[in-house]
């Protein structure tokens, strides 16, 4: 048996690909376990006992279970970052910048992502409403400001906030683009987030993936 932390995940899910970002980051290698959503596995017996919440992705390591694409990130940091201490600082201080950037990711980005995105994936919706696209354009503002201190969003150096961040973001900019003239910074460090090594692998197939999904069902009009 294998003593790699185990992913329970979907390729194509934002969140599932900020673990991914994050893991690949720290060179921390997963086992990774597809869970399919659309069949219904994240509700079976087996999966409510790991998380009740019923949302992936979800990590078990060595016994510790731990859901929640954000807290699973600075999980993974907390326990392997070793010397890379600026992915997710320990100094208090730091920190919590890098988990204000957290909570805007999960509390403004991701839900208004999801809003676009779902209701034509699982309830038949074939048209993306033209009032969400312009409210999910009104948090770019948001990481516009964050971005003036730094190149990424917690400053000077690359966090875990730009790796969960650049995994809504990058989606969000498929069906909400993002105006370079309006957000000129936002545009530069989606430039850089791409050249990361392993964002391709870990962001860039899975994205795409989704984006062919839902752009497949939307009717044109
Ligand atoms: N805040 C959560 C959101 C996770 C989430 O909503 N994942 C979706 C897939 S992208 C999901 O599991 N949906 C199924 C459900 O909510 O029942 C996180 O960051 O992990």
């Amino acid at each position: 048996m294998s003593n790699k932390p185990v992913l329970y995940y979907a390729p194509r899910s934002p969140p599932c690909r900020a673990v991914l970002l994050t893991a690949a980051a720290l060179g921390v290698e997963l086992d990774l376990r597809v869970v399919n959503v659309k069949a219904g596995e994240h509700k079976s017996e087996e999966f409510l006992k790991l998380n009740p919440q019923h949302t992936i992705p979800v990590l078990e390591d060595n016994g510790a279970v731990v859901s929640d694409s954000h807290v699973i990130c600075s999980y993974l940091a907390d326990k392997y970052a070793g010397q890379q201490d600026a992915l997710y600082p320990k100094d208090a201080a730091k920190r919590r910048v890098v988990d204000a950037r957290l909570y805007y990711d999960c509390g403004h980005l991701f839900p208004r992502v999801r809003f676009i995105v779902e209701p034509v994936i699982y309830f038949g919706v074939t048209i993306v409403p033209e009032d969400r696209i312009v409210y999910m354009q009104k948090a770019y503002d948001g990481l516009e400001h964050c971005l003036s201190s730094g190149d990424y969003l917690a400053g000077a150096e690359l966090s875990i906030a730009d790796l969960c961040t650049v995994a809504t973001v990058s989606t969000a900019a498929a069906f909400a683009p993002i105006d370079s003239a309006l957000y000129p910074k936002l545009t530069q460090w989606l430039k850089r987030m791409e050249q990361l090594p392993y964002y391709k692998s870990c962001n860039q197939e899975g994205l795409e993936m989704l984006v062919n999904l839902v752009k497949g069902l939307l009717v044109e009009h």
